[in-house]
């Protein structure tokens, strides 16, 4: 049985439809990513799966007894307000220091206890927010752009941390990220999400992209971005598909991005400046 099932899924605020016909599950200990364009509904799709937005429509399922940890795209911290991390691990339910040293291992930052939190680094800081995510020992992390604001050394650095998560907890793992180049390494598989699933499959299918190879080969890194796509071309590359519900896919922004469509992969990856050009993150 996967660790989490979504079966037709959709999600709703009032009368804008968010996401629809949401196919996907997670097998215990594998790394997934979400990718997508902004507001195609990443963060909604986690929100859905923790419970925290309720589902429009389809059904979600849950292994028995399947413990989630949780990490937001945004926290703030009132500067004001004096609070060390051991004392931020504990809300809002107090953990033994045991516990707290535990998981601050496990994140990498074993010796951030004592520290305030206004004074971390934003490396830092993430990985105390994986930590917290990490106290209830999950079968399944989720990290919504968990290195926003990070350079890339440092959000490199944090996704090993994520595999060394993997390999010493057995949880499985799933993110939304922007950084193509990165998930490329460090997921087994991706999902490219545009208000429904395009495309999932391994990373090799969005890193066939001659574009791709070209700027990570030369050590470009960083100038990645997935450029949106429209769903006139036809799908023969071995990706699982799932999008062609009779629905109008069309949710306003599709356009011709001059790179030709009818391509071998709906996703593909070109220079930031490019995509930038394009209206695209
Ligand atoms: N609480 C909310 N109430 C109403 N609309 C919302 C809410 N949260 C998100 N939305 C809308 O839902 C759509 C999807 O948002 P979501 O944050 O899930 O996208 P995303 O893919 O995570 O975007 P980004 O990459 O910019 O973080 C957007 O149009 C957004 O404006």
């Amino acid at each position: 049985m996967s660790l989490i099932e979504a079966r037709d899924l959709s999600v709703r605020y009032g009368r804008q439809t968010v996401l629809s016909h949401v196919d996907m599950a997670i097998e215990r200990g594998e790394i997934v990513t979400i990718v997508g364009p902004n507001g195609s509904g990443k963060s909604t799709l986690l929100r859905a799966l923790i419970g925290a937005v309720p589902v429009a429509g389809g059904q979600l399922t849950r292994a028995p007894g399947l413990t989630i940890g949780y990490v937001p795209q945004k926290l703030s911290i009132d500067p004001t307000l004096p609070m060390t991390v051991a004392r931020f691990m504990s809300l809002p339910h107090r953990q033994s220091p045991a516990d707290v040293a535990r998981a601050l291992d496990q994140a990498g930052v074993p010796d951030l206890s004592a520290r305030q939190m206004t004074d971390l680094s934003g490396g830092q800081f993430q990985r105390v927010l994986l930590a917290r995510a990490l106290l209830s020992r999950p079968d399944l992390l989720l990290l919504d752009e968990a290195t926003q604001g990070l350079d890339q050394p440092g959000s490199a650095a944090f996704y090993r941390q994520i595999e060394d998560v993997r390999a010493r907890l057995g949880c499985a793992v799933l993110m939304v990220s922007h950084e193509l180049h990165v998930v490329m390494s460090a997921s087994d598989r991706v999902i490219c999400l545009n208000g429904h699933v395009c495309c999932q499959g391994t990373p090799e299918i969005v890193a066939s992209a001659p574009e791709y190879r070209a700027l990570f080969g030369s050590g470009t890194q960083g100038a990645l971005a997935l450029y949106r796509h429209d769903h006139n071309h036809s799908h023969d590359d071995g990706c699982d598909h799932d999008h062609d519900h009779g629905q109008d896919h069309d949710h306003g922004h599709d356009h011709d991005h001059g790179h030709g469509h009818g391509h071998a992969s709906d996703t593909r990856v070109m220079p930031l400046h490019q995509a930038t050009r394009d209206k695209v993150h």
